[in-house]
């Protein structure tokens, strides 16, 4: 699976400890993230993250299309409830895109590790079948 991990400043420790507790698990998806955030888990939890652009520079919006293409399978998004941002247009559009494309999106510890725990039961297994069936649906009307 495709995951995508992102959180605001304040929130940043709260994830990478996250990532470290569920290590083995993460270890066994592909991470994406924004740029700060994907430093800092690289750094400190030493695992593979394919990084994107900070946040306020574009990184959402860069999650955002990778979520509108259907190639990022959940989303745990640590947001700072407290403070607005000059990018929380960004922010909005990705967990709309989360919407549109039915991705699970965790904004907060509590329902992330939800999130984790369902990923080691693989209950999201039924993305790989609708991409599955999208990708022959797709090569069968190219034939
Ligand atoms: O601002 C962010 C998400 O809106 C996070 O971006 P960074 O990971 O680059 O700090």
């Amino acid at each position: 699976m495709n995951i995508a991990l992102i959180a605001h400043d304040v929130k940043k420790e709260e994830l990478v400890n996250l990532v470290i507790a569920y290590e083995k698990i993460f270890s066994q998806h592909s991470l994406f993230a924004t740029g700060s955030t994907g430093q800092k888990i690289a750094e400190e939890a030493k695992l593979h993250v394919y990084k994107l652009k900070a946040g306020p520079l574009g990184g959402d919006q860069q999650i955002g299309a990778l979520v509108a293409q259907n190639e990022i399978d959940a989303v745990i998004f640590l947001r700072d409830p407290l403070v607005a941002l000059a990018h929380e247009p960004d922010v909005t559009a990705l967990l709309r895109l989360c919407d549109v494309q039915c991705v699970p999106v965790a904004t907060n510890i509590a329902t992330a590790e939800l999130l984790v725990k369902s990923l080691e039961r693989h209950d999201l297994a039924w993305r790989n079948i609708v991409h599955r069936y999208r990708l022959e649906r797709r090569s069968g009307t190219e034939g």
